[in-house]
């Protein structure tokens, strides 16, 4: 892939770009991006990794190999009204927008190969975990090429595309869920008596430890958590009161309640369309 065309100059755009140039995936010269209005914001993208902007180059759009759309969802279709003139006929396209279906965009850009992934913002150090469905007409190819591109920001797991409502609630949020988690246990330390700072640290590193552990031993998480729990120890009294406050209903409707959500912004978009 010699030239992709970023739609979108946000910050999952800019976390994605990053990935691409650091692990030397694609030069940075044929990155380029386009926004909507926020010029300065594509200057600083181009100092940065030496990309370029695509309204200093009007071509990009026509010989772009891969279009990524990186909107927000409610600008989706004022986006692809802008660029479908200059696209490609042969140009494929990868939208990283939630809730935003293939069909949606092949009705606004005409039938191409198209995937849409859903990354998190870990992708800024290369470790998101990201999920990618793909439409009939991406060959294998191309689907070589797009998985080579999202491994440059981490993980990568091909779904059908009706479970990345599911993938969306589940790691697309998912950041956000482990950044409240340790805002919660750093308030209960903090009551508790233990320096802000100690407790950032402590909690952070039981974090990484616990995530290796998984990682590394391959054990299941049920038999990692046994190996916490002492008989009538500290843990078993820490796990029964998460079990007293149902933990894990509260779990289960976190991802309902987002994963709910994903499909009614699916609607929106596909409804804000006709
Ligand atoms: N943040 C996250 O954790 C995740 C986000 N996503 C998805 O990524 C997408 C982008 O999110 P994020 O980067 O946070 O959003 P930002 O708001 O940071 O960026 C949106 C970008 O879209 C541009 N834009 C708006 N309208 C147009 C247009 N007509 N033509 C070209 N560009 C346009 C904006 O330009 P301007 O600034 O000039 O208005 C801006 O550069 C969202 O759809 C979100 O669902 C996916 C996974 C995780
Ligand atoms: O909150 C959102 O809608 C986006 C999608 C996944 C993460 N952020």
């Amino acid at each position: 892939m010699k030239t992709i065309v970023f739609v979108g100059a946000g910050s999952m755009a800019e976390a994605i770009i990053a990935g691409m140039v650091k692990k030397e995936v694609i030069h940075p010269e044929g990155l380029f991006v386009m926004n909507k209005g926020d010029d300065k914001r594509l200057y600083s993208l181009q100092q940065k990794y030496g990309i370029s902007i695509v309204c200093e180059q009007r071509d990009a759009l026509k010989k772009a190999d891969l279009v990524v759309l990186a909107t927000k969802p409610q600008d989706i279709h004022q986006a692809m009204m802008d660029i479908s003139p200059f696209l490609n006929q042969t140009s494929a396209v990868l939208s990283v927008i939630a809730g935003v279906s293939i069909d949606t965009i092949e009705k606004g850009l005409g039938a191409r190969p198209i995937a849409r992934a859903m990354p998190n913002t870990s992708a800024t150090i290369g470790r998101s975990a990201t999920g990618i469905a793909l439409n009939h007409a991406v060959d294998a190819s191309l689907e070589t090429q797009l998985l080579t591109l999202l491994n440059a920001i981490g993980l990568v797991q091909q779904v059908d595309e009706q479970d990345l409502h599911t993938v969306t609630a589940l790691s697309g949020s998912g950041p956000a869920y482990v950044y409240y988690l340790v805002e919660a246990f750093e308030e209960a330390a903090i009551q508790k008596g233990l320096s802000p700072d100690i407790a950032r640290s402590l909690i952070i590193q039981t974090l990484e430890g616990a995530t290796a552990m998984l990682k590394e031993t391959k054990e299941e998480p049920a038999t990692l958590r046994e190996n916490v729990t002492s008989p009538n120890g500290t843990t078993a009294a820490g796990l029964q009161a998460l079990a007293d406050g149902n933990f894990k209903t509260l779990l289960a409707k976190c991802i309902d309640e987002a994963t709910e959500r994903s499909k009614e912004l699916s609607l929106a978009a596909c409804k804000m369309k006709q």
